[in-house]
């Protein structure tokens, strides 16, 4: 397969590369007779990620929506050595998702193995995000994921077998991230399952797990999620949009097989202790914190964007210093009319910065 990723070169070291395509930790045939089910598997990071399984002896179903790049990734993944079955499917539609675990049955049995890597994501300032939007995000990367989960696991749990599931995460899952308001809130519900179902499912041999890639470009990226990375230019510096790996601890960018190599352990006999957890793969990107911070500049200024201009009719309230308080809105605003004021203005009060939490500091 193609190996998109060239590393820069620094004057730094930074940390080593990787072992070239196609080598592999664990011994040839660790996943024959295996039957591994990877969402999003026909581009980017799912299709590294089955990309590894394949060169294992797995063999695959890869599912999502759109049928000429599953087909194009069956070919390519066909080409390392397993079978592979392409299966349409939008996990948000739990019949759907039904019918593709009937499908991957007829053609090689249960997977024994499901990679929840499908996901939706775009970056949007908070403010500006419409409940569609919230919810194309949210209902593939949390919904879907469960989806796709309790799917497998109720066919496990019925057939008294075990199995491994991985659900690609993102690192905002623990800090939280700006812009990106849907996708972190759906990935940190993702890593919650990850928690919560190892310890539900262990019982029943199910083990469940994180797997969270850090910066990896690849030739599929949407175009937002690519504009994302060129736009870090003239935000915090003046260097080359191109310069990614500058940005990063590792001083390079990590490799799409790489997250494979650790998806393959984590679901390998040599992981078997190994749930509940939630592996990153990002060479400490997320960790990074300097000796001097950054200006802060707002996500509107990062994405380029215009100042936000409230929704008509409903109208911008005064401060909370304001003599006046809450501005009177319209009985038909979405906020409804203003209530009246039971108590003066505590921000007014001597010592109210205390407890005021925005005005304290
Ligand atoms: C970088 C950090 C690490 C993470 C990386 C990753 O996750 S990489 C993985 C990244 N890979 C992928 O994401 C691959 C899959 N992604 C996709 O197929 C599309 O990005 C999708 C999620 C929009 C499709 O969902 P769908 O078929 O449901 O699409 P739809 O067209 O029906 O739109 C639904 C709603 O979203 C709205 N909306 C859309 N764009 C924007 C925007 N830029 N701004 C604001 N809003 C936007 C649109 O207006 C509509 O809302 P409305 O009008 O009803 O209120
Ligand atoms: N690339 C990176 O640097 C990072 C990626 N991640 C995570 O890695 C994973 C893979 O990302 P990446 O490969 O970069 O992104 P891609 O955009 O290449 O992959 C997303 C995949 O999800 C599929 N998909 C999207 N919506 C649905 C749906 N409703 N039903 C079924 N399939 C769907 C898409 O296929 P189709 O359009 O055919 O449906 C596509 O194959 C994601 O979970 C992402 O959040 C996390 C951090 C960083």
């Amino acid at each position: 397969m193609a190996d998109d990723n060239a590393l820069p070169g620094r004057a730094l070291p930074g940390l080593p590369g990787p072992p070239p395509p196609g080598a592999s930790a664990l011994p040839p045939g660790t996943y024959d007779g295996t039957v591994v089910l990877v969402t999003g598997g026909g581009t980017g990071l799912g299709k590294a990620i089955a990309a590894e399984f394949a060169r294992l002896g797995a063999d695959l179903v890869i599912a999502s929506r759109k049928e000429d790049r599953l087909k194009a990734a069956r070919d390519e993944l066909t080409a390392l050595g397993g079978r592979v079955t392409a299966a349409i499917c939008d996990i948000r539609d739990p019949d759907r998702v039904a019918e593709v675990f009937d499908a991957a049955g007829e053609a090689y049995g249960l997977p024994d193995v499901l990679v929840n890597n499908a996901a939706a994501n775009f970056p949007v300032p908070a403010e500006d995000m419409s409940p569609g939007a919230w919810s194309a995000v949210v209902d593939t990367t949390l919904t879907g994921t469960f989806l796709m989960t309790r799917e497998f696991g109720r066919r496990h749990l019925a057939a008294g077998t075990p199995g491994s599931i991985i659900d690609v995460g993102a690192s905002y899952a623990w800090t939280g991230g700006p812009g990106f308001a849907h996708s972190a809130a759906a990935k940190a519900g993702v890593k919650s399952l990850v928690e919560t179902l190892a310890v539900e499912w262990g019982p029943y041999g199910i083990q469940v797990n994180g797997l969270v890639p850090g910066l990896m470009p690849h030739g599929d990226m949407t175009a937002e999620i690519r504009g994302n990375l060129d736009r870090a230019r003239g935000v915090h510096d003046q260097r080359p949009a191109d310069d990614m790996a500058a940005r990063q601890p590792a001083l390079r960018v990590g490799l799409p097989r790489e997250l494979g190599w650790a998806a393959t352990f984590l679901a390998s006999p040599y992981a078997r202790f190994i749930t509940g957890h939630t592996l990153v793969v990002d060479g400490a990107n997320w960790q990074r914190r300097g000796v001097v911070s950054p200006p802060v500049t707002t996500v509107r200024e990062q994405l380029g964007r215009d100042p936000f201009e409230p929704f008509k009719g409903c109208p911008r309230r005064e401060g909370r210093g304001s003599p006046a308080g809450a501005e009177e809105a319209p009985a038909d605003s979405p906020v409804g009319p203003a209530r009246p004021k039971a108590r003066p203005n505590r921000s007014a009060e001597p010592g109210a910065a205390r407890d005021s939490g925005a005005d304290g500091q």
